[in-house]
Order: structure tokens, then C-alpha cells, then sequence
């Protein structure tokens, strides 16, 4: 059963810093995810992997192409959903671990871990628990759980995102170099969840810096070629 569905997605970039000048960076994208599976992303650096999980989490709107997504009601197209559905389907179906923590001052690193689980309708208790254990067992010390994470190590700011993308048991993880910060004993812990994830028949769809973590967790490679440098739309421009 396929969580996620991808057809000739395309993505250009306008750049307005050069005349309007169009960058292609995704074109034809077509893949699926199914339950229980892991697909990576691969490509050269600047391919556009992490565009495709950017515009696939609703951040960038895409130029063509379908990415359906399985939800209780069927399958939705998420670049045709409104700002409203993306909400909703990030609430419930599809979760995103940036490589960066977007932090908000002064909320502590808890309540940002259990803000997807009070979202999902937990009370405050249980959601609290649940984040402190998910914080836990990806090494966070407790004494860290009541502070804003802005003064974090860079590792410890990507094991925020990682908890709070695992924490609320979307069936679409995406994660982009999950374990770029971190150190091996912390990557193994990523790795667990990722297989946790798959065992429980959620879709994991990953950007990973690491060769050995695609053997151990990617069931199937999806390979982005670069497109910019062979780009014919802008014969003009260097
Ligand atoms: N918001 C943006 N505006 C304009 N260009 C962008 C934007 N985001 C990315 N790009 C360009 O799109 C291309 C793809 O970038 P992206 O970060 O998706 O690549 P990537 O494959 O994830 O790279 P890496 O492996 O180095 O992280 C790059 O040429 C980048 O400069």
C-alpha cells in the first residue's frame, strides 16, 4: 500500500536577484513510497533533494506534477492542497525533520517536542511524557528538556527535530541528513527509529549523507540528476 505517490513533479526557481532568470531544479520526479518501506534520495550536491522534501512538506509550490498522499479520507494531492490541508495533513499524516531547528524564543525544548502531540489532540500529561521520553531516548538529558534549545550544540539542536518529527507517529517521516550532526552512538538511535518507523508500517522518506546509513535503512534509492548546468532555457546566461 503506497503512503506516498509522486508523478512528474517539476520545480524551477525563479531568481529575481538575476532578471527573473528561471533555475530548473526538479524535473519529472516519480516515485513511491509504500508502508513500511524507506526510500533515500540520492543525487549530487545541489540536485534538488532537499528542495523535493521541501516542496513535498509544503514549503515551495511546484510547477507540475502530482505528490498524493494517503490520508484517512484517500488520497490527496499535497501541491494542490491549500495552505489550510497542509496544516491539517502535517497535524496528522506527514511529519519533516529539517537539518536546521527552527527555534521560537523562549519555548522550552519539551513543549516544541510536544507541540505535534497536543496538535494531534493529546492532553498536555501524556503528550509531556511522551516527548521526554522521545527527547530521552535520543540522548537529550533531562536537564536540558526545560530550556530553549537556541543555545544548543548543533547535534543536540538536530536531536530537537529528529524528536519532534518521531514523537507524533506520522505515516510519512521525511528527513533530511538526519544524522549529519551527530555522532555515531546517536545515528545508531536514529537508525532505530527509522526501523522502528518501518516496522510499524510507516513510510520513511530520507536525504542521508552517509552511504552506510542508506544500506542499513533505504529498501530503495531514488536518484535526482542535476539539472542547472544543463539547462538550455537560459542560453544567454552564465
Ligand atoms: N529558495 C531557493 N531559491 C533559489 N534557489 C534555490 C533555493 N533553494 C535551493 N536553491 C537552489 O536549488 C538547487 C538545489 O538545492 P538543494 O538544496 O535542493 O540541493 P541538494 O541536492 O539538497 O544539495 P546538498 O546535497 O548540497 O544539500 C541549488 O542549485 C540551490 O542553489
Amino acid at each position: 500500500m503506497n503512503i506516498l505517490e509522486v508523478e512528474n513533479l517539476g520545480k524551477k526557481f525563479v531568481l529575481h536577484l538575476r532578471g527573473g532568470w528561471h533555475l530548473p531544479v526538479l524535473q519529472g520526479v516519480t516515485f513511491t513510497v509504500a508502508a513500511g518501506e524507506c526510500v533515500a534520495i540520492t543525487g549530487a550536491s545541489g540536485s534538488g533533494k532537499s528542495s523535493l522534501l521541501r516542496t513535498l512538506y509544503g514549503n515551495y509550490r511546484s510547477d507540475s506534477g502530482t505528490a498524493r498522499l494517503r490520508t484517512g479520507q484517500g488520497m490527496v494531492d499535497i501541491l494542490q492542497s491549500s495552505p489550510r490541508e497542509i496544516l491539517a495533513l502535517r497535524r496528522h499524516v506527514m511529519a519533516y525533520a529539517s537539518q536546521f531547528l527552527r527555534v521560537i524564543p523562549r519555548v522550552s525544548t519539551l513543549e516544541i517536542v510536544a507541540q505535534p502531540l497536543m496538535e494531534q489532540g493529546l492532553d498536555q500529561q501524556v503528550a509531556g511524557e511522551r516527548a521526554a521520553a522521545m527527547l530521552s531516548a535520543l540522548n537529550l538529558p533531562r536537564h536540558l528538556h526545560s530550556l530553549p534549545p537556541a543555545t544548543f550544540s548543533g547535534g543536540e539542536q538536530q536531536r530537537v527535530n529528529l524528536a519532534r518529527a518521531f514523537v507524533g507517529q506520522h505515516p510519512l517521516v521525511m528527513l533530511d541528513e538526519p544524522t549529519a550532526s551527530l555522532d555515531g552512538d546517536n545515528a545508531a538511535v536514529v537508525q532505530k527509529l527509522i526501523m522502528e518507523a518501518k516496522h510499524s508500517g510507516r513510510a520513511v522518506l530520507g536525504v542521508f549523507h552517509d552511504p552506510a546509513m542508506v544500506r542499513q535503512v533505504a529498501d530503495r534509492q531514488y536518484f535526482i540528476p542535476s539539472l542547472s548546468e544543463h539547462s538550455h532555457e537560459n542560453p544567454g546566461l552564465q
